[in-house]
């Protein structure tokens, strides 16, 4: 809260900062070159490392009069670093020639920076008033503005220096909470997702190409026959592919965002107390009182690395009480939207023998699984996991052979015994909900690159259904056909920003945070 009020307070004082100390700040450098140098090209700097009080703060610059700051702020009169070398000098104010700290400088030159252009990095000690000083230091400076959020992103964008999907995997990077994210995100801003999309691009433009040329040489006979057949072969080998890339059961976007797990159940079953033994601390209300659960309690859990969203509902039951009805219908709207429910169930009500125990849950499954409205579509049971809570109420000899027996008989899902109090089978039903969360989201860094982003699946849908054009064309007119491809093309390059849409852009980058 604080930090985001003193950064508006800070982006307004340079603002007005800028246009009052512009002239000066031309005086005081020495380097007339420095100054006629300035383009129109604005320059933007930032706090790039995060607000608040730390040991080291780094401020980022980009643009044209990015030496001239280097030079006025560094004390460096005469000639800039070598290129990329860490400096340790004085910064001072070019105004007031007040020393504002001691730190460290470097000097970026184009093309060779994040952004492609000329860039300086001010490592400074990170605190609130080194790091305003030095901010409006360089706002009293000609030329430099504070940098819109993401911009250094855009910039290395529209350089080339990143495409789309890049740019993606590091605003993921930056934002990634477990090791299985972080790994994806490198990955994918490593360039490997956008190197499979370009290498897509580049075949079908060679398809494009190809039946052009076909349009417009065949009847001269300047072209050989069979052209046409290896597009057609082309064509169908990308839709394989694609096919195959679509059909990832949605795993690098469910571990972009997170396993969407529900505990459900009848009440008094222990979801509550389950979710607090989850997350470590008392986040719902647990009580005797069946229907103490009314609203959605919803908790973020790294499991084994993989990221999860926890969500505890109402229990399950019929009620006159307005608002535990609702409650209800919260319950199984989140249980419609989840990847995996966890149905659990207070097992000192279980038959003691096996087959009536299984009869049991059978049932009770169908009724918690079964959709209210239409009562004939019920929840997939390989979308689920059974947790048989409360076994400390259970006979000791008899809570193993138990669940044994119950875990032979098929058609039921996956069976964890637990107890909420005593924490028994606790670690085992861990280890079964990492391997479900880590089968749902896959090994980011084994087999072929997974999009991570409904965008990504939309295009690719766009770009397969314009390939499908060119087959339903390819035989009666080939304008059309090789317009298909055209347009595939086109869906393909918005995926890595090769084709230009403002509008996504937008989108994109207004996620990135100030400096980066
Ligand atoms: N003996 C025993 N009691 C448990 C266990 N887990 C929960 N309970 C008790 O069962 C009662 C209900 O627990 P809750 O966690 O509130 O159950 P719930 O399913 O969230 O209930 P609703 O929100 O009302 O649907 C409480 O009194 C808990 O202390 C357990 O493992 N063993
Ligand atoms: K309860
Ligand atoms: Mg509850």
């Amino acid at each position: 809260m604080l930090t985001s009020v003193c950064r508006g307070i800070l982006r307004g004082a340079v603002h007005k900062l800028r246009t009052r100390g512009a002239p000066l700040a031309r005086l005081l450098c020495s380097n007339e070159e420095d100054i006629v140098g300035l383009g129109d090209a604005d320059t933007i700097f930032a706090l790039s490392s995060g607000q608040g009080r730390c040991g080291v703060a780094v401020v980022r610059v980009s643009g044209p009069a990015s030496p001239t700051a280097l030079r006025c702020m560094a004390g460096l009169t005469h000639s800039l670093p070598p290129p990329r070398t860490a400096l340790l000098r004085s910064i001072t104010d070019p105004q007031s020639k007040e020393v504002l700290d001691r730190g460290l400088v470097l000097w970026f030159p184009a093309p060779h920076s994040f952004t492609g252009e000329d860039s300086v990095e001010f490592h400074i000690h990170g605190g609130l008033a080194v790091t305003t000083a030095v901010l409006q230091a360089l706002g009293n400076m000609s030329g430099m503005r504070p940098a819109e959020a993401g911009e250094f992103t855009r910039r290395a964008f529209q350089a080339g220096k990143l495409d789309l999907t890049e740019v993606e995997g590091l605003g993921d990077l930056i934002h990634a909470e477990t090791e299985a994210q972080r790994r994806q995100a490198l990955r994918q801003m490593s360039g490997e997702l956008g190197r499979l999309y370009q290498d897509w691009s580049h075949r079908l433009k060679r398809c494009l190409a190809h039946v052009e040329a076909f349009i417009d040489f065949s009847e001269d006979e300047l072209i050989e026959d069979g052209v046409l057949n290896q597009v057609d072969k082309a064509v169908v080998d990308l839709q394989t592919e694609m096919e195959r890339h679509l059909k990832d059961e949605r795993r690098g976007e469910l571990l972009r965002s997170g396993v969407q797990v529900v505990i459900a159940g009848a009440t008094n079953a222990g979801k509550s107390s389950l979710l607090n033994t989850l997350c470590q601390r008392p986040a719902a209300i647990v009580s005797p009182i069946a229907g103490t659960t009314r609203d959605v309690v919803e908790t973020a859990l790294d499991i084994g690395g993989f990221p999860v969203h926890l969500s505890d509902t109402a229990g399950l039951r019929e009620s006159p009480d307005l608002v535990e009805r609702e409650g209800v219908r919260r319950a199984r709207e989140r249980m419609e939207q989840a990847d995996l429910t966890l149905v659990v169930v207070d097992s000192a009500l279980l038959p003691c023998d096996a087959e009536q125990g299984a009869a049991f849950l059978q049932g009770h499954l169908r009724s918690v699984l079964s959709n209210q409205e239409q009562p004939e579509t019920a929840l997939p049971a390989d979308k689920c996991l059974l947790v048989l809570n409360k076994s400390d109420l259970l006979p000791e000899d008899g809570r193993q052979k138990l669940t044994g027996e119950l875990r032979r008989v098929s058609g039921l899902p996956p069976i964890c015994l637990i107890s909420c109090h005593s924490n028994e089978g606790l670690q085992d039903f861990l280890t079964v909900l990492h391997s479900r969360v880590k089968t749902l989201c896959g090994n980011p860094l084994s087999g072929a690159p997974t999009l991570t982003q409904a965008r990504h699946r939309a295009h690719l849908q766009q770009c397969k259904a314009a390939l499908a054009q060119y087959h339903r064309y390819r035989d009666t007119d080939l304008a059309l056909a090789a317009e298909g491809v055209r347009l595939a093309l086109t869906s393909l390059g918005r995926i890595t920003g090769r084709v230009g849409a403002e509008e996504i852009l937008d989108i994109i980058f207004k996620d990135f945070c100030i400096g980066k």
